[in-house]
């Protein structure tokens, strides 16, 4: 048997999207990794697999490209959203998020954004708006989680650090029991940030839409910028406000690259 899929991205950030609303799907970690090797498999950053939900829309299950299952992705819900048109409630392993479709992109509610040391989570107890920790020239950063685990280091130039090397040192650092993924980012502006992330279970990415998430909600807590800013990531541009109701609202785009199935038996359950 065949199965298909479609492979989709948001700002580069890219998907292998498996509807397996109709026909259930069996997704391991091992076939997802499998599945996500760019060298002996289709190829993505994350391998997104939508299900059927009995309180949502949609239940949308996210593997990154190491074939672990996690809690969230900005760019993909933003992508299912696409793909499924109007107005969507997405389960995530996360909670639940909303999508709906206009004129600046696809805009996903996604939710509230957590701060308390063991919500990052973080190892043991600290302040997570100005951890006193650091690894080298990076310090004292900021932790939230918006549904996944992020750490931000605010720097004078995002560019200038070479996160190839210290993101995979400070993702799997003991302080941070879940993993997690690292952002680094230079203020330009009152509503303008840059931001690189090396995501946690795939490395270096064009984009990270929950890291652009995470970035404006700690920016936006230490007052760098104001409740809506742009950030600007190597893949392109997200808007991100915090709105009154506490929540996170993501604008940004998404497209679909081509449809295509693959052999089933080439990839195991
Ligand atoms: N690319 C995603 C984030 C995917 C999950 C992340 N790597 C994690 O492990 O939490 C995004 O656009 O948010």
């Amino acid at each position: 048997m065949r199965t298909p899929f479609r492979k989709m991205h948001g700002l580069g950030n890219d998907f292998i999207v498996i509807d397996a609303r109709a026909r259930a799907v069996a997704m391991s970690n091992a076939r997802a990794a499998a599945l996500a090797d760019r060298r002996t498999g289709i190829g993505c950053d994350q391998l997104i697999v939508l299900e059927p939900s009995e309180i949502a829309d949609v239940r949308m299950r996210i593997f990154n490209a190491d074939g672990g299952e996690v809690e969230a992705c900005g760019n993909a819900s933003r992508a299912v959203g696409l793909l499924l048109g109007g107005e969507q409630r997405i389960e995530t392993l996360g909670g639940t998020i909303a999508s709906s479709t206009g004129a600046d992109g696809v805009s996903v509610d996604m939710g509230m954004p957590r701060f308390d040391w063991d919500a990052i989570p973080l190892a043991y107890a600290m302040d997570t708006l100005t951890m006193p920790v650091g690894w080298e020239d990076l310090s004292d950063p900021t932790a939230v989680n918006v549904g996944n685990p992020h750490v931000i280091f605010f720097v004078p130039d995002c560019d200038a650090v070479d996160l190839a090397r210290l993101g995979p040192a400070i993702e799997t650092d003991p302080l941070f029991p879940a993993r997690v993924n690292v952002n680094v980012a230079s203020v330009v502006g009152s509503d303008h940030l840059r931001l690189r992330v090396w995501e946690r279970g795939v490395g270096l990415t064009r984009a990270c839409g929950t890291g652009a998430c995470a970035t404006a909600i700690g920016a936006m807590r230490r007052k760098l910028v104001g409740r809506t800013t742009r950030v600007d990531l190597p893949g392109g541009t997200l808007t991100i406000a915090w709105r009154e109701d506490g929540s996170i609202l993501m604008t940004g785009p998404a497209a679909t690259s081509f449809e295509g199935t693959f052999e089933d038996s080439d990839f195991p359950a």
